[in-house]
């Protein structure tokens, strides 16, 4: 039987999964690599790392699945997205990868406001903020222009690991999208935004679309991987637009819950609509078709950050073990999510995180629950903004890391006040790059067809009245939060 395999590069680790052609995971692996940040605010990581622990879970599935790698077909990616490799003309990377949850850039982001005015919304049909590339680009030509004279082109994570791979240099549209300098709704490099950026337009590599074969495994990484070099590449997406693909998100009506190290609400669009800026408008990777999402920046980042500094060797599933027993509201503990900054609704790189409520009878699971909730909370501000706009959210499909505790997926029906069902299995974003693949490779004429056979729910969590009247409560208090820290956080800045 042929098989496809499906990489995301996420920010924690990289993921692998082995699909056969009836949409069954056979085999999977991942491999964890750091965030480095060497300054509040600074989040980085090693591109090359990337490549090494994405050659390590491929040889771990053709080692252990005892699949004929003659039958491996095709391989695509999902990635982070937005982080800046900058490349020299040797194809050298030239500093540590600037990443999406990095928030230097809030001058840059004023800069190109400035310049463009009302333009930069109609191009790029998003506001400028810090997470995306272009305002790292010119943070780069600012603070390190030494190595910016270097620079003779960027790409983004999974484009620069899919170079890599095939030695082909190609950008894919739906990454693209997050840039700030693709015309969205034109599909295409935008000259007014280079222009206005003195950028030239080499420095743009050409666009592809998601589905499209790019080329075949170069020998040594064939040789590397025990994959063959007959073995056809398609270009991919990124990660959120593969988590729609592979939660079955190609029409209007449902909507995404992905709580990875960041925090996703994302509902699909087939024409081009105005949210003035407020959430974030992208190509899909579904050809001709857009999302708009909105962003917490630490979601599952939260969890993990409180893991590290206070249960370190403890597994996730030991740390969350009795959060069930706690009561909606943690026994009147409020957590707000701000780690690193935030993003919707509120663009602000300086906030930062708070328990509010602190008692000297909470245990360590009233924090740990209220963690979840805070996160919870979060995202329930970007499906109000769905609402206000007239969306309905009655289902929601729910992915990544956070979608593997069953008392999450509970709090997330309980607080959005709709069904939240999830996947046959914990891989949303790498299953669709595999159905990238598995319709680059010609299984089928479209993705909706792939869809219709791959993709299965395996359970529903439907919304408890008691708690969902809780929590509307709880969540009041919850938004005054931002409100009441955010002058604080200011005062506390030059002390980070
Ligand atoms: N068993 C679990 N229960 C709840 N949350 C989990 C569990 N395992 C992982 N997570 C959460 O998922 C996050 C990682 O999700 P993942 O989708 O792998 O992220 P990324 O794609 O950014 O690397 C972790 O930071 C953690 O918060
Ligand atoms: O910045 C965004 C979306 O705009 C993030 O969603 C990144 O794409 C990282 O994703 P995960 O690693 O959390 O899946």
């Amino acid at each position: 039987m042929p098989y496809v395999i499906g990489i995301d590069l996420g920010t924690s680790s990289v993921k692998a999964l082995l699909v056969n052609q009836a949409g069954r995971v056979v085999a999977e692996a991942t491999r964890p690599y750091p965030l480095l940040q060497p300054r509040p605010g600074f989040s980085e990581q090693d591109p090359e790392q990337w490549v090494q622990q994405t050659i390590s879970v491929l040889q771990e599935l053709t080692t252990h699945s005892q699949v004929d790698p003659e039958e491996i077909e095709g391989l695509s990616f999902s990635g982070q997205m937005h982080g800046l490799v900058l490349l020299d003309q040797h194809f050298q990377v030239l500093r540590p990868a600037i990443l999406w949850n990095d928030t230097r850039t809030t001058e840059e982001c004023q800069e190109i406001r400035n310049k463009l005015g009302p333009r930069l919304l109609d191009i790029t049909k998003n506001d400028a903020l810090e997470g995306f590339t272009l305002p790292k680009l010119l943070w780069v030509k600012k603070h390190e222009p030494h190595l910016f004279e270097q620079a003779r082109f960027f790409l983004l994570p999974k484009d620069y690991l899919r170079f890599r791979l095939t030695g082909e240099v190609h950008m894919e549209l739906s990454d693209a999208a997050g840039t700030l300098l693709l015309d969205v709704i034109g599909q295409e490099w935008s000259q007014d935004v280079c222009a206005a950026f003195g950028l030239d337009r080499s420095f743009c590599p050409p666009l592809v679309q998601s589905h499209q074969c790019v080329g075949t495994l170069l020998p040594e990484i064939a040789g590397q991987t025990g994959l063959k070099t007959t073995t056809k590449v398609f270009a991919g997406g990124a990660d959120n637009a593969c988590g729609a693909v592979g939660a079955g998100i190609l029409t209007p009506g449902v909507t995404l819950c992905s709580i990875g190290t960041s925090g996703v609400i994302l509902s699909y669009e087939d024409q081009d609509r105005d949210f003035g800026g407020k959430i974030h408008f992208f190509n899909h990777a579904k050809p001709d078709a857009y999302y708009t999402m909105g962003v917490t920046l630490a979601a599952g980042y939260s969890l993990s950050w409180f893991r590290k500094t206070f249960a370190h060797q403890e597994s996730f599933d030991t740390l969350l073990r009795g959060v069930e027993q706690v009561p909606p509201g943690s026994r009147g503990l409020v957590f707000t999510p701000y780690l690193v900054g935030e993003r919707t609704p509120h663009a602000d790189a300086v906030i930062r995180a708070s328990f509010i409520g602190i008692d000297g009878s909470h245990t360590r699971q009233d924090f740990v629950r209220a963690v979840l909730e805070g996160v919870t909370f979060s995202l329930q501000e970007s499906i109000q903004l769905f609402r206000q706009a007239g969306k309905r959210v009655h289902t929601v499909v729910s992915i990544g890391g956070g979608a593997k505790s069953d008392v999450w997926l509970q709090m997330q029906a309980d607080v959005f006040d709709a069904t939240v069902v999830k996947l046959n299995h914990d891989q949303g974003p790498a299953f669709g790059a595999a159905m990238l693949a598995a319709v680059g490779c010609g299984w089928f004429s479209s993705l909706d067809e792939c869809s219709q056979q791959f993709v299965q729910y395996e359970a529903q969590f439907t919304p408890i009245p008691e708690n969902v009247h809780k929590y509307e409560e709880l969540f009041k208090i919850y938004q005054q939060v931002y409100a009441q820290t955010r002058a604080l956080n200011q005062a506390l800045l030059p002390f980070r």
